[in-house]
């Protein structure tokens, strides 16, 4: 499922109207599918609150479909109708014409808690700063009357390229968008705002949808990228992934991820740590495991571990590392740089603070919101942004949030499919070990990522409804990763 800009939604809005879709079509067949959602709500009574905008269009114009097959609806509008969109005034006097009662927010006392159902279509993606005056009092009318709220679009006052609420925002119960999501359905705060959404389908110019290179990752997705696992094979055709992780001080995180790896089909996981993670050996006692009896990694093991990493394929970095290995984590990543492939995670990140640090297209970054702020900026609802340092390092980077952000500065997917039972300490070293396992296996570092995030993300929410997102840990999940694996392997 693709995932547009507000301005990508105006240029294929106005693309399409090019060949002769002419506009009040689109708003009639947007109409019909508000008007089809709002009917599930099982409405008596219907108050639809506009703008003057086509957001207001379409609002006005369901509010007349829903009038002519029998229910009671009504239409408040905010601001100067005189002042409103060529589409909007010209589906006013439409309505007009169906006995619609249309009062205005400046003129008329509304009691917004008699309606079962209030259609949101006072702003959409036409929203331009912070929202004030009489459309943030309608706003808090909405919110605060008790009723149903269908949004048009977006919510009223949400940023549909951030996910903002730019001001104030109505808190829908659901919203009805047309063709693709926009990227301010995916993020919070408004993906609270939002409620459920749904596509609806719209005439739109289709001949654009490739050079769109946003995209919500979805099962379907995800299946397809299941690595081929052909029975005339041997484990050196999955590839080795090499796990340089733990300390003294953290040992259990390589666990985590050398399970990790393990268990989603690496041909060969090694585990070298400086500390004692030996029980790792107990959980899965076909993964090769070193300790190199010490308190941290230090810069001079990159020669004494020349052997191993020539090996592998892959090298996951960092979970548990501490800043102590910095010296070795800059040695390593400037010897191998260009002929290996890394997952660089956790305290790995911190060679991201140096001025002028150049990746390459062999490393997968995972950083978390407090560790790309640490060595970036905060990107939390800023996906350009993100896109521009993917650009800058020339990496992938997994930026971990609660909605996971995944991009290489070209294309950016999107994964909601996580709940917070993966905000805890571990899940992250469980996914860096995971996508490890599919770059070994022969998958680009963009793939390796998609699926590496789904599995363990469909694995944790699917788990969540047993465990709860509170008692959830990171090693359940991966005692049960196979189970995802198993959907889309079907
Ligand atoms: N593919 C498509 O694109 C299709 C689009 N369609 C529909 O059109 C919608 C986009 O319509 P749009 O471009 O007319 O903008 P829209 O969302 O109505 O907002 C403009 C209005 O908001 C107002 N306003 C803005 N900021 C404000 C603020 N801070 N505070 C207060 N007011 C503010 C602004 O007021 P003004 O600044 O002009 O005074 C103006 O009146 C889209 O979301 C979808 O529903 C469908 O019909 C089918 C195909
Ligand atoms: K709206």
């Amino acid at each position: 499922m693709k995932i547009l800009t507000s301005s990508q939604a105006k240029l294929i809005d106005k693309l399409t109207i090019e060949k002769g879709i002419a506009s009040e079509t689109l708003m009639e067949q947007a109409a019909f599918s508000v008007a089809d959602i709002a009917e599930t709500f099982e409405p008596n009574s219907i108050l639809c609150v506009v703008g003057k905008g086509n957001n207001a269009g379409d609002g006005v114009a369901a509010g007349r479909i829903l009038k002519n097959k029998g229910y009671n609806v009504e239409i408040l509008i905010v601001g100067d109708p005189t002042q409103g969109s060529p589409d909007f005034k010209k589906q006013l006097e439409i309505a007009k014409k169906f006995q619609i009662n249309i009062y205005r927010f400046d003129v008329d006392e509304i009691n917004y808690s008699q309606y079962d159902l209030i259609i949101d279509g006072l702003i959409g993606i036409g929203l331009t700063g912070e929202v004030k005056g009489e459309v943030a009092e309608a706003i808090t009318h909405i919110n605060s009357s008790g009723s149903k709220v269908l949004s048009v679009d977006v919510p009223s006052g949400i940023s549909s390229d951030t996910g903002e609420v730019l001001g104030t925002a109505v808190k829908a119960d659901q919203a009805v968008t047309f063709g693709f999501l926009k990227i301010g359905h995916l993020l919070y705060p408004a993906r609270e705002y939002c409620g459920e959404i749904k596509v609806a389908p719209l005439s739109f110019d289709n001949s654009l949808i490739n050079s769109i290179n946003r995209e919500l990752i979805l099962e379907d997705t995800v299946k397809n990228l299941l690595p081929n696992r052909p029975e005339d094979s041997y484990k050196y055709k999955f590839g080795t992934v090499l796990i340089l992780a733990g300390s003294e001080k953290y040992p259990g995180a390589p666990i985590l991820s050398a399970i990790g790896a393990q268990r989603t089909g690496a041909g060969m996981v090694k585990l070298i740590t400086p500390g004692d993670s030996s029980n790792v050996l107990a959980l899965e006692p076909s993964i090769i495991y070193r300790s190199l009896k010490k308190e941290h990694f230090e810069e001079k093991d990159v020669e004494n571990l020349k052997e191993e990493i020539e090996k592998s394929n892959v090298i996951v970095l960092g979970p548990g590392i501490t800043e102590k290995a910095k010296g070795f984590v800059t040695k390593l990543v400037d010897t191998y740089k260009d002929d290996k492939l890394f997952v660089l995670d956790a305290d790995a990140l911190s060679i991201l603070k140096e001025k002028d640090v150049k990746l390459n297209k062999n490393f997968v970054i995972t950083p978390h919101v407090g560790e790309l702020s640490k060595v970036y900026k905060n990107l939390k609802n800023d996906v350009f942004g993100l896109e521009e340092y993917a650009k800058e390092l020339r990496c992938t980077i997994v930026f971990k949030s609660s909605t996971t952000l995944i991009t290489n500065g070209e294309k950016t997917y999107f994964n909601i499919t996580g709940n917070s039972s993966l905000a805890k300490g571990g899940s992250g070293d469980l996914l860096s070990g995971v996508i490890g396992s599919y770059i070994a296996q022969g998958l680009t570092t963009l793939q390796a990522c998609i699926i590496g995030s789904y599995v363990i993300y469909k694995t944790a929410r699917d788990l969540s409804l047993e465990y709860t997102n509170y008692s959830l840990t990171p090693k359940i999940i991966a005692d049960n990763i196979y189970k995802t694996i198993q959907q889309l392997n079907s």
